[in-house]
């Protein structure tokens, strides 16, 4: 019988229990974990991707009323409501049972339990699991496409729109290139949602914010002892999006070994987890995204071709704001509903919109974006006014004798100079993530 691919936690203060429970399960699931206290249950949960817990009543002895496996399962339920959790006891109180049902648990096993009856309760908490996630999944999904407005009267973004609109329903690789802030997250999420992989996950994968060293672990997954701190088998997050789509964000920014990992990835849609032999194979849709100029890396030697061929099928060139001028007023409406609602601010109306249209937006939407938030914030009277001046380029400054990179590189140093080094406020002036102005820094030295 093939393993379900599924991570079960069994946690109980006896040892022969895990012990049993473990060789029982490992039967019938890819990955059975077990922690011989309910303290190791939060940490376990932040790091593995669990889709059921067997959660023992009585830890302490001499103590056996429940109260222990009932405040456990309120504190997993705060964490993931969405992870069934059975509960275990070896004394059979249907009282107790009763009120674990009521508050969330998913079954009540008695112990010693019967093999078959353990294997059924957990089998179908699975199900319940995966279709909880897929749930979760498509809510999640629903409420981020209605935080972004996607209508355009820009003849270049109506373009990048129709393109869309062709390829999402296939599952041809597609590479999103843009500035920072130009919506390449947005329109990835929309690609997924329009695509047949919609009820299935979409996980997205900061390339340039993941250090050298975490990057395999996290991504590929790893084998119980494959190193140090591999405690437990771990699924990584590309075998966590199977069945969905993978945006990997920030592709200019890998490495030469970890460009080779990713081709290989992408050429046989197959992955072994560290310190394992095994092949898994992967149903996944991949969607890439660079602000970086590809080509002109692989001429320098810095990209390699063959993954450049390899992720662009689809090459969509996402247009800044500044060249998409016609949408400044649509998507600044739809700014101001959006956080007149957040601070309970009513009909406030633009002093100086004017303004907008003269302005060159270095930062793309994030940057209108955090513009509007924060003059909303600081109005008065129902009026706005969008401290463009606030950004760190002063209007005196003559940029039109500076290139692009020029001005980028001005504008950095300005905000770290104006803000005092603080990452998170130059960040947030520039429209920038935290990661992204790390990575500029360190291009131009600063
Ligand atoms: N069409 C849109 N409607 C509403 N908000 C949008 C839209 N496009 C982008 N945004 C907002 O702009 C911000 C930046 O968008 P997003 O993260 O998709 O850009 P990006 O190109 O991926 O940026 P980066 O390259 O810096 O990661 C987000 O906060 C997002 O909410």
């Amino acid at each position: 019988m093939r393993k379900k691919e599924a991570t079960i936690l069994i946690v109980d203060d006896d040892e022969d229990i895990l012990f049993s429970a473990r060789v029982w399960l490992k039967k019938f699931f890819e990955e059975v974990i077990t922690i011989n206290s309910p303290k190791k249950i939060i940490p376990t949960l932040n790091e593995n991707n669990v889709d059921v817990i067997l959660l023992d009543m009585n830890f302490r002895r001499g103590f056996e009323d429940g109260k222990e496996g009932l405040y456990w399962l309120k504190e997993i339920q705060e964490i993931n409501k969405n992870i069934p959790v059975i509960l275990m006891t070896a004394y059979g109180e249907v009282e107790l049972a009763v009120e674990a049902l009521k508050k969330g648990a998913t079954d009540f096993i008695l112990k010693p339990w019967n093999n078959e009856k353990l294997y059924a309760s957990v089998n179908l908490a699975v199900d319940i699991s995966r279709k909880n996630k897929k749930l979760q999944q498509w809510e999640n999904l629903q409420t981020s496409l209605t935080e972004y407005n996607l209508e355009t009267k820009s003849p270049k973004m109506q373009d990048v729109m129709k393109t869309l609109k062709k390829v999402s329903p296939t599952d041809a690789n597609i590479l999103l290139l843009g500035e920072n802030g130009t919506g390449k997250f947005v329109l990835a999420e929309y690609i997924h949602k329009n695509s047949k992989r919609n009820n299935e996950p979409f996980v997205h994968i900061d390339l340039g914010s993941l250090s050298e060293n975490l990057f395999e672990a996290e991504l590929f997954g790893y084998a119980k002892g494959a190193f140090t701190d591999a405690k437990n088998d771990k699924a990584g997050k590309i075998e966590n999006a199977n069945g969905g789509t993978v945006f990997l964000d920030e592709i200019g920014n890998l490495s030469p070994q970890l460009q080779q990992k990713i081709l290989t990835l992408i050429q046989t849609k197959k992955l072994t987890r560290i310190g394992e032999n095994k092949e898994r194979f992967l149903d996944i849709r991949f969607i890439f995204a660079t602000n970086a100029d590809l080509k002109k890396l692989f001429n320098e030697g810095k990209f390699r071709e063959d993954l450049y061929y390899r992720i662009n099928t689809v090459e969509i060139e996402i247009p800044p704001l500044r060249e998409r001028k016609e949408d400044l007023q649509n998507l600044s409406e739809f700014f101001i509903q959006k956080y007149q609602k957040k601070y309970a601010k009513d009909n406030l109306e633009f002093e100086n919109f004017e303004e907008l249209n003269n302005y060159h937006f270095p930062g793309n939407i994030r940057e209108l974006e955090h513009s509007i938030e924060r003059a909303i914030i600081l109005s008065e009277d129902g009026k706005i006014n969008l401290a463009l001046q606030n950004n760190p380029i002063s209007a005196s400054e003559n940029l039109t004798s500076l290139n692009l990179e020029e001005m980028e590189e001005k504008m950095i140093a300005n905000a770290l100079k104006k803000y005092k080094g603080n990452i998170s406020l130059a960040s947030e002036a520039l429209g920038l993530t935290r990661a992204s102005l790390y990575r500029r820094m360190e291009k131009f030295g600063l």
